[in-house]
């Protein structure tokens, strides 16, 4: 599964390190996608970071997904873009760029059937739990919206906020196909090492689904 194992950069969780470093040392520990996040860079410097970060991807053969912003995404070379309920719509998404996979946030089964019918490849609910991470995240949506997605809908469920290594197996045992994370990788000490005992961890869960 392509999407087992999401890490997405924040500049502002991870202890200084630039998202080129954060993205080598996660694919490294056998990350799966990285997703190049920030709020509040130039449109230049963000070009820049998702350059190296698709070269780093490529090599390592992981997936790279661009957040918010499509013209990066398609101007880098990413493989996706991820959009939330605020963004360009997936509809005008798709129509400028068919063959891009296209990631969608949702917070209800409602969202998560439009997202599939304007063309989303994986929708994400956000947020699993409240988290820190991202202030205006809102509640945590919680299992039984997770397993209503994943009976529900036709492509990939993901899940993101608060989700750890003390959590992670009950969230793939609740059939999500995979988790994003940011701080319990981004801001460990050891990124490769945080990766790669999540990525276990959701190996082994996996078994028993
Ligand atoms: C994998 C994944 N899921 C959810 C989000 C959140 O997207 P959004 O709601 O648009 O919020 P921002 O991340 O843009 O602040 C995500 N980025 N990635
Ligand atoms: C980027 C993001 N989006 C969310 C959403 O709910 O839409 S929660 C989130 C942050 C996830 O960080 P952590 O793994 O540290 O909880
Ligand atoms: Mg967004």
């Amino acid at each position: 599964m392509p999407y087992s194992l999401y890490v997405v950069t924040d500049p502002d969780l991870s202890l200084g390190r630039s998202h080129a470093e954060v993205a080598a040392l996660a694919v490294a520990g056998g990350a799966d996608v990285i997703q190049l996040r920030d709020k509040s860079a130039s449109g230049r410097d963000l070009f820049a970071a998702a350059e190296l970060i698709r070269t780093i991807t490529t090599s390592a053969g992981a997936l790279f997904i661009v957040n918010d912003r499509l013209d990066i995404a398609l101007a880098s070379g990413a493989d996706g873009v991820h959009l939330g309920q605020d963004d360009l719509p997936v509809r005008a998404a798709r129509k400028v760029a068919p063959d891009l996979i296209i990631g969608v946030s949702v917070g209800s089964v409602e969202e998560g059937r439009r997202a599939v019918v304007d063309g989303a490849d994986y929708v994400a609910l956000s947020p699993l739990f409240s988290t820190p991470s991202k202030i205006d995240a809102g509640a945590g949506r919680g299992f039984d919206l997770l397993a209503a997605l994943c009976d529900d809908l036709t492509v990939p469920v993901l899940a993101i906020g608060g989700i750890n290594a003390s959590n992670v197996s009950q969230v793939i045992r609740a059939g999500a196909a995979g988790v994003a994370v940011i701080s319990a990788v981004v801001s460990q000490p050891d990124i490769s090492k945080a990766t790669s005992g999540l990525k276990s961890i959701i190996l082994e869960a996996k078994k028993s689904v």
